[in-house]
């Protein structure tokens, strides 16, 4: 049975008392009562692979990762290939899987707007088909599925900072719109596969997360700047330079995933970082820390670049016990550390 509540934005929170169906026999089997076997659609990409990579310390779980390797590598999970309870499928979630799981994080999906705008019609079937058939592998061997949804529901946000109760200005057919209308169908499916079949289930709103592996020519902000110290060029801030972004570093981010995944609630919760930088002042700080000999230059921005984006974190402090503890100018060094070694530039003594 379905009930709705007022969230006092007037806006109304469903939540539902229908019984989840019965989960998969392997539950309560003697064999592997000990074992969490645990899905990661995405698992070979940035975020996906630091996930696997706190997952596997538990050593009940079994971690199973499907990826088509669009954005992702092999490289980024090489240290659990052969693992006994490690499993590498190369998969499209276009495609249905069959498999027996008890969770399932649903991360596969390229984030870097160059790499979703590459294949537009490719970006929104991975959105829409690819979180169907994962609802329905849920929906079957009763799995607990968590989307890893984005600040990018939020458009160019006329509310600041955003909080979940906030509906977003979204343009429903512009470039972005297959990645961020995309996520927002990806939302709703999930939410009436929720009322109408009684799945757990759990929305991240993941805000700009950076860290090591993202891909060196991702495009997006931070890994863009951090290539473009070390190599000596010049970093390209796209006008006007003033837009805002919060930046997560990945270790929290995951940190905040797998507890809304443990946690009772279905979300949506924001995940990020409230510390809000112009693009001016990341670049600035990228070049103080980085690379002080670089230039900075004005280059021409995309359509639709959201104007300004800071999550509001009261839901995941309240309902979580989360928040992001490392703060940038604490991040941006690590991140700097693994680029140099996979780009081959030392530091300078
Ligand atoms: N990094 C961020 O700042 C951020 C912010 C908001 C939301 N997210 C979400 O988090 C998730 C992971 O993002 P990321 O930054 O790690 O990106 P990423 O591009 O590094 O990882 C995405 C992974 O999904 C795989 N993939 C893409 N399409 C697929 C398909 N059809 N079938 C199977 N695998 C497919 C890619 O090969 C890659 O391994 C995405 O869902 C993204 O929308 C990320
Ligand atoms: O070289 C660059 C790249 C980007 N930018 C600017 O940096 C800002 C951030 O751009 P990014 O491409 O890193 O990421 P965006 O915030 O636009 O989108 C991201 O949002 C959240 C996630 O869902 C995704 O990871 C991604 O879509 C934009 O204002 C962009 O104009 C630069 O100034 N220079």
């Amino acid at each position: 049975m379905a009930t709705d509540s007022s969230n006092g934005n007037g806006h109304h929170q469903t939540t539902t008392t229908k019984t989840p169906p019965s989960p998969s026999p392997l539950r309560f089997s003697k064999f592997f009562q000990s074992n969490m076997r645990i899905l990661v659609t995405g698992g070979a990409g940035f975020i996906g692979s630091h996930l696997v990579d706190r997952l596997m310390e538990n050593e009940k779980n079994e971690v199973i990762v499907a990826d088509n390797y669009f954005t992702g590598s092999k490289d980024n999970l090489k240290k659990w290939i052969g693992h006994p309870r490690f499993e590498l499928i190369r998969h499209d979630v276009t495609e249905p899987l069959l498999i027996e799981v008890d969770q399932i994080y649903h991360l596969a999906c390229p984030a870097s707007p160059i790499f979703y705008k590459y294949n537009p019609v490719k970006t929104i079937k991975t959105n829409v088909i690819g979180t169907l058939n994962m609802l329905g592998l849920a929906k079957r061997v009763g799995a607990r599925i968590l989307l890893t949804s984005t600040s990018e529901v939020y458009g160019d946000p006329l509310v600041h900072p955003q909080p979940e109760s906030y509906w977003g200005n979204v343009n429903p057919i512009g470039v972005r719109s297959c990645y961020d209308e995309g996520k927002r169908v990806a939302e709703t499916l999930m939410f009436d596969y929720h009322r109408q079949h009684g799945i757990e289930i759990r929305i991240a709103r993941i805000f700009n997360t950076y860290g090591p592996r993202m891909n060196i020519d991702d495009g997006r902000v931070v890994s863009n700047f951090i290539a473009q110290a070390l190599r000596g060029e010049s970093l390209t801030v796209q006008s006007p330079g003033t837009q805002t972004r919060s930046f997560c570093y990945v270790s929290d981010l995951v940190d905040g995933l797998i507890r809304l995944m443990e946690g009772p609630n279905t979300g949506p919760i924001n995940l990020g970082n409230p510390g809000e930088f112009t693009m001016i002042e990341l670049a600035e700080t990228v070049k103080e820390l980085i690379n002080p000999d670089v230039e900075i230059k004005m280059v021409e921005n995309t359509p639709d670049d959201p104007k300004q984006r800071k999550p509001d974190i009261t839901k995941a402090k309240e309902l979580l016990g989360w928040e992001p503890k490392v703060k940038l100018r604490d991040g941006l060094p690590l991140m700097e550390e693994n680029f140099r070694l996979r780009l081959g530039v030392d530091k300078k003594k």
